[in-house]
């Protein structure tokens, strides 16, 4: 279903995809799943984060490419314009001046680039002996929102580790985002028990539809990802959610309903933003 200009509902794809150590085998990968999605009906695809190479600080710099010129970056143009879609490209690893970035890329259903979002809070966690991850070490964070607009719908960008600051999504919302996108990869420690909360909270708070998106989980891998893509009405109900192996969600959404519930409950209008800034109290 493909909205028309001012149109605000369409299908969307959540691809909880494998992921592998070869980025071959990992884009091809990806292209079946959109192909897949397209022939379903989704008009916005979602794939997960690092969806082109494993989740690991040691390899990021081996995988890295520059966007928009790298083998990752054609190949996903390549099915967004094979399959007339919207594509948020999960994350990939980017190699730009030296530094590298945790990176989605967006393309429109002709191949174009829409935009690009840099990580902003990179995911540092000490839980001795059971998760150490350290993204600063191989990662320069962004600072940047990234926010487009697919038809009447209004999107905004996170990964992963950005949904645990709700000041982000609420920027997000003050750039009239509808539906905000984390591709994501939590493990198996946390996910659990904070990666729907952290989801529906971030949709409660800000009217919006929310979907995270994971890859599928592999426990061979280094890094173990939870899986669990779901996606949250503004409402804060959980309208889809996958478990922990390959699959692909799909869920019709209508922006009609975050105008609906920013009415009966007109949070936006009743802010006191005169009282939230901690230095003038
Ligand atoms: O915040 C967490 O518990 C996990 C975050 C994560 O896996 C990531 O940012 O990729």
């Amino acid at each position: 279903m493909a909205p028309q200009q001012k149109q605000r509902q369409f299908r969307v794809a959540l691809v909880q995809m494998a992921i592998c150590s070869n980025k071959e085998k990992n884009l091809v990968r990806a292209a079946q799943k959109v192909k897949e999605a397209k022939q379903a009906g989704a008009y916005l695809v979602i794939l997960p984060e690092c969806f082109n190479a494993p989740y690991s600080t040691s390899t990021f710099d081996e995988y890295a490419e520059e966007i928009p010129s790298g083998p990752s970056s054609r190949a996903m143009s390549e099915m967004a314009k094979q399959n007339q879609v919207y594509l948020v490209g999960g994350s990939i690893p980017e190699r730009s001046s030296n530094r590298l970035y945790n990176s989605c890329s967006v393309w429109d259903p002709k191949g174009n680039l829409v935009t690009v979002f840099r990580k902003v809070h990179l995911f540092n966690m000490d839980i001795p002996g059971i998760c150490t991850f350290s993204e600063s070490e191989a990662f320069t964070p962004g600072s940047e929102l990234a926010v487009f607009d697919i038809g009447g719908c209004r999107v905004g960008l996170g990964i992963c580790y950005d949904m645990r600051f709700p000041e982000w999504a609420a920027l997000n919302r003050d750039q009239g985002v509808d539906f905000l996108i984390y591709p994501g990869a939590f493990d198996t420690y946390t996910g659990p028990i904070h990666w729907d909360l952290h989801l529906r909270s971030r949709a409660l708070d800000n009217q919006m539809f929310v979907a995270g998106v994971c890859g599928a989980r592999d426990t061979s891998a280094s890094y173990v990802s939870y899986g669990h893509s779901l996606l949250v009405d503004p409402w804060g109900r959980i309208m889809v959610e996958a478990d922990e192996k390959e699959t692909i969600l799909y869920q019709d959404i209508d922006m009609k309903h975050c105008d609906e519930v920013r009415k009966q409950i007109p949070l936006n209008k009743q802010r006191r933003v005169d009282l939230y800034d901690s230095k003038k109290q």
